[in-house]
């Protein structure tokens, strides 16, 4: 893979990375910057995404941004959320989201209504991956036109990654797997039904995610971090998890971020 290791990193090609941070790697297809605490590396991916988003209003006067659920983003939404910027003129949507109601506690949109749409982040416009029909397969043609009415490609989307190399709602053994993992399909957005994905769900495309103007990947621990080495060196089980594939397609380097 090329990998260049921190002394020798050329800074020209990589704009958006800031002075202060550890590159233990990078290459053509992701760079990886590894942060003393949860608390710094929330509050660098919040800068970084909101610098995304302002180049995005200065160019387009809009902006679109995909993140995902799960127990990681927390402290980095509510970082996101004291960005100043116009948030009036962003669109934030979901990578993916499970099946529930928006007050399960399960519910990515809950996550984000209590975690990003809030101080200064108020005013930003939430476009969500539920609707109230019985399930994804039902739901999905309104969804679908949720995504399709957007300005993409995103500015910028964040993903976390699962043990088993799962992104997004990419989970192994999922019925819809190899169309959403179809990097030349033209689905936005498809549901996701997995042994192992809890309750059924709503995701993004692969080619909407790679699409993006900037993606980013949201690790912290160090059972993930070593899932993502195993999915780098391409090694057992994980050779070929979605986490490869999005590795394998990116069109722009994938950013790592990563605390332990
Ligand atoms: O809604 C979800 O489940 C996700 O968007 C999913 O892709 C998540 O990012 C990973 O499963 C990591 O989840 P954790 O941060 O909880 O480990």
């Amino acid at each position: 893979m090329g990998a260049e290791r921190g002394g020798r990193i050329d800074r020209a090609r990589w704009p958006h990375l800031a002075r202060g941070r550890t590159v233990v790697a990078a290459s053509t297809n992701y760079i990886e910057q590894v942060f003393d605490s949860a608390a710094t590396l929330a509050n660098a991916l919040a800068q970084s995404v909101a610098d995304d988003l302002r180049r995005g209003l200065s160019a387009r006067n809009t902006a679109v941004l995909a993140l995902s659920g799960g127990t990681t983003p927390r402290e980095f939404l509510r970082e996101l959320s004291q960005q100043a910027l116009d948030w009036s003129r962003v669109t934030v949507t979901l990578v993916d989201e499970r099946w529930v109601g928006p007050d399960d506690e399960r519910s990515n949109a809950r996550l984000l209504r209590e975690n990003l749409l809030k101080n200064r982040a108020t005013n930003a416009l939430f476009v969500p991956l539920y609707c109230d029909a019985p399930d994804p397969e039902t739901g999905l043609p309104r969804i679908a036109a949720r995504i399709a009415a957007l300005p993409l490609p995103f500015d910028a989307v964040v993903l976390g990654l699962g043990e088993d190399g799962h992104t997004a709602s990419f989970f192994p053994g999922g019925d819809h797997l190899a169309h959403a993992l179809d990097v030349h399909g033209t689905a936005q957005v498809l549901s996701m039904r997995a042994p192992d994905a809890g309750e059924p769900r709503i995701t993004l495309s692969m080619p909407t995610v790679l699409n993006a103007r900037a993606v980013y990947l949201h690790i912290q621990g160090d059972k993930k971090r070593a899932v993502l080495a195993q999915v780098v060196a391409a090694q057992g089980a994980l050779a070929t998890s979605p986490m490869r594939v999005v590795l394998d397609h990116a069109t722009s380097p994938i950013q790592v971020f990563w605390c332990a």
